[in-house]
């Protein structure tokens, strides 16, 4: 897997694959690794499958419950100190999850950091999963945070690709999204081998 995160001038963009492996064998091709909590919360899922797809429907109904009690959405700093909490009680026990949240509350765009160690961290830039190493090359190069909508997302998606190239266990489609005060936008889902030409044309014409 590779998942990536960032903050910018214009919200945040997140950028996943969709491969699922068992060793060698390539489970899907077609993972949905940006999970829609509610309309203004994100979550991006990386490591076992099984614990990032049940923790992450947890974490939904605890978000939706809080509302209906508190007739308000939660925050993100909330939402992931409760999952940070609840997988902290598994912690030793072979979870295997590396989870960002990304959002928009009261108190403004949010992007955190959660993972089955027991890590929980605000930040700016994440990438997360087996082909974070690839993705951090071309992301680290091209981020601003004056980057315009179309240049964050042609960057999200650039280093998906480039991961998704490298990685033997990241692939299939890359998927962007974009989270805005008004809540996310789905931006584009390409097959990765489609988005492999485009870049290779584009060389080409630089070239000529
Ligand atoms: C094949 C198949 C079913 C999925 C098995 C399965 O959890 N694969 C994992 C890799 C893994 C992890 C821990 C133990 C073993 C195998 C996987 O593909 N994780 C991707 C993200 C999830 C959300 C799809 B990515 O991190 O590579």
């Amino acid at each position: 897997t590779t998942t990536l995160g960032f903050q910018y001038k214009g919200g945040i963009v997140l950028a996943v694959d969709s491969r699922a492996t068992g060793g060698q064998f390539i489970g899907s091709s077609t993972m949905k690794k940006i999970v829609e909590i509610n309309d203004y919360l994100l979550g991006t899922l990386a490591g076992g499958a099984a614990d990032c797809v049940y923790w992450d429907r947890v974490l939904a109904k605890q978000c939706r419950t809080y509302e209906l009690r508190n007739r308000e959405r939660i925050s993100i700093a909330a939402a992931s100190k409760l999952l940070s909490n609840m997988i902290y009680n598994y912690k030793g026990m072979g979870l295997s999850i590396g989870m960002m949240l990304a959002g928009w509350d009261k108190r403004g765009p949010s992007l955190y950091y959660v993972d089955s160690e027991g890590a929980r961290t605000p930040g700016k830039v994440f990438s997360v999963g087996s082909g974070s190493i690839y993705a951090f090359g071309a992301l680290d190069s091209g981020y601003r945070w004056d980057l315009t909508d179309e240049e964050a997302y042609e960057l999200g998606r650039r280093s998906i690709y480039h991961a998704t190239h490298r990685d033997a266990y990241s692939g299939g489609i890359v998927r962007v999204y974009h989270m805005k005060p008004t809540g996310w936008v789905h931006i584009s889902d390409e097959d990765c081998k489609d988005l492999h030409y485009m870049y290779q044309d584009q060389k080409q014409k630089e070239l000529n």
